[in-house]
């Protein structure tokens, strides 16, 4: 992890990286043929965003391991390598597609998963918001208010993702803050995006979403060791 210690992020609590540049042009297209590759029942649709599910489905009882595929071990090999993982080696990568104006309501990543989260950003930008659990915020009584005020209460700050940027998110972060993606067309920098000086962006600048996939690379640790089929 030391490597990444310039790109530590101070004004969030504990703790978020954000590497920019971390990946070249080449595997980036390479990555993102790759998802375009996929057959399309591998795609799930949700209302507001798609996604691939890659290593597994993650469930309480245990997750029934499959292989990742190679383009996605040797993103998640080099991952580990830099002891994101502690210990651990990546064994989920979920892949999301948002069309400008999609999003993802805030919300935790939850016990499923060893509480660290690396993200590689393909595409276009997107603003990752962070919002204070409700018991952490100063009215924890305005339930009543509606999720809409409610969450620009609780708003803490944003992060700018820039295509081809990683961002590590962990410890408390990771736990004790819920993270979502507003529903938006375009967004504007302001002082809220706390890595811009990471970015190419500048402050005031408006930009405009196109298509933005992200791979959110994980450890599940509770997998079950069945084989469903014999290995010829
Ligand atoms: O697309 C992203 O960067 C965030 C996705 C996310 O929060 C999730 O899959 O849990
Ligand atoms: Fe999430």
């Amino acid at each position: 992890m030391e490597k990444f210690q310039e790109y530590l992020i101070q004004e969030l609590p504990p703790t978020a990286y954000y590497v920019p540049d971390f990946i070249s042009s080449e595997q980036a297209q390479y990555l993102m043929q790759k998802i375009y590759d996929a057959p399309k029942p591998k795609w799930t649709k949700l209302s507001h965003r798609r996604l691939q599910n890659w290593g597994g489905i993650p469930h309480p009882k245990g997750m029934i391991q499959e292989a990742l595929p190679n383009w996605l071990e040797a993103p998640a090999q080099k991952l580990s390598e830099h002891g994101i993982f502690g210990s651990k080696i990546p064994n989920h990568v979920l892949v999301n597609e948002y069309q400008p104006g999609e999003g993802i309501m805030p919300h935790e990543d939850g016990p499923l998963f060893y509480p660290t989260i690396a993200t590689i950003n393909l595409g276009s930008h997107i603003f990752l918001d962070f919002y204070h659990h409700l018991e952490n915020s100063n009215d924890s009584k305005d339930n009543e208010d509606g999720d809409a005020t409610n969450f620009k209460k609780r708003y803490l700050a944003s992060l700018l993702l820039e295509p081809r940027s990683l961002l590590i998110l962990k410890n408390d972060l990771y736990t004790n803050y819920l993270h979502g993606i507003q529903e938006r067309t375009t967004d504007v920098v302001d002082e809220k995006v706390v890595n811009i000086k990471f970015c190419q962006s500048k402050l005031g600048d408006v930009l405009t979403r196109k298509t933005r996939i992200s791979l959110t690379i994980r450890h599940v640790p509770k997998v079950l060791k069945v084989q469903l089929f014999k290995k010829k």
